[in-house]
């Protein structure tokens, strides 16, 4: 068979129609692992790279650190709703993990590039709660909670997983909190959409000001989700990427009031997810108690749908913008 094989993974960097995704520091192949088993193949350069030039040693160790994150907190978690990790392999300085195969991202789902099976609109959302929970229950944060790095299993029933624990970090146990270094400066501008405010740099402060996460900021996180899921693709914070920053950092969930009638019951618990103080926002416990309820004993579901925003003047255009596509 034409491709590589790493020990027990079997992978084709070249066959363009088995790449699944690329991340800003990795790229995922469908693969296998033991020979006949269908894997997702994530793959990270490691340290120690010899013919690296000089400007690549910086790149590399982000990756490094973030393949170590990622390794250390999927062999701590075993849970429906996060991605299993099955596997992994180290050669030629790159790591290898098989991952659990997944169907699509919910970003996928959204864009409407994906229209295979999923469970009802609640479920979805706590599957989402219940894979964080158990991220903070191990003494992690997630830190990257955003569409794209939450799967669809393939399998049946179908489940909803959180992955890429490329920046998770171990929190206090008291606090539940962590501190915020420049690594986070890194991200790519729509990462920052993502973000809870205490995370954000104020663009009126000079330089870079000391921050502090906390397991909150991923509650923030999962919120805006929640809504951009809701709506088939759109930001409670804005429709443009400057605004959405600055309505962010001021508390403003400008579109939040434009949830379609059908998904309203959600509103009052996404509303409390994404206040603007991490110690206003409600604990995860009890968004999963709010959705317990709403789902109920009968599970009776409208489809998501999308919205559209009337171009009032404060953040409405009445097209989805690209920048989310
Ligand atoms: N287990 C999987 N099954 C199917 N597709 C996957 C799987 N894992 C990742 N992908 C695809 O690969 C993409 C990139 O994966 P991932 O987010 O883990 O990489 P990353 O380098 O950590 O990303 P980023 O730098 O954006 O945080 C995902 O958005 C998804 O499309």
């Amino acid at each position: 068979m034409p491709g590589l094989d790493v020990g027990k993974i079997w992978l084709d960097k070249t066959e363009r129609r088995l790449l699944l995704g690329r991340g800003q520091f990795s790229h995922v192949h469908r693969g296998k692992l033991n020979g006949s088993k269908e894997v997702a193949i994530k793959w990270i350069v490691v340290e120690n790279q010899p013919e690296a030039g000089y400007n690549q040693i910086a790149a590399i160790k982000q990756d490094t650190q973030r393949s170590k994150r990622e390794d250390e907190a999927l062999r701590q978690l075993d849970h429906p709703n996060i991605i299993k990790l099955l596997h992994v392999e180290e050669e030629n300085s790159i790591k290898y993990f098989a991952l659990e195969l997944c169907a699509a991202t919910l970003h996928q789902y959204c864009m409407r590039r994906y229209n295979g099976p999923m469970p009802p609109v609640a479920v979805v959302l706590l599957h989402i709660v219940r894979g964080l929970r158990h991220v903070h229950c191990k003494g992690f944060a997630h830190r990257n909670i955003e569409p794209k790095n939450i799967l669809i299993s393939k399998s049946f029933p179908t489940r909803i997983l959180l992955s890429d624990f490329g920046l998770s970090k171990s929190v206090s146990n008291l606090s539940g909190s962590y501190s915020v270094s420049q690594d986070r400066s890194i991200n790519q501008d729509g990462q920052l959409l993502w973000l809870a405010p205490e995370l954000l740099d104020n663009p009126d402060d000079q330089g870079f000001s000391e921050k502090r996460g906390s397991i909150a900021s991923d509650t923030f996180s999962a919120g805006c989700v929640f809504f951009f899921y809701l709506t088939l693709g759109w930001h409670p914070f804005g429709s443009r990427l400057d605004s959405i920053y600055m309505n962010i950092l001021n508390g403003k969930p400008v579109i939040l009031r434009y949830l379609p009638e059908e998904q309203h019951r959600f509103k009052s618990t996404i509303e409390a997810m994404i206040l603007k103080k991490p110690e206003d926002r409600i604990s995860l416990e009890q968004v999963e108690n709010n959705l317990q309820e709403i789902i109920g004993p009968y599970l009776f579901e409208p489809e998501t749908e999308s919205i559209r925003i009337p171009d009032d003047g404060e953040d409405g255009q009445d097209e989805r913008p690209d920048w989310l596509m």
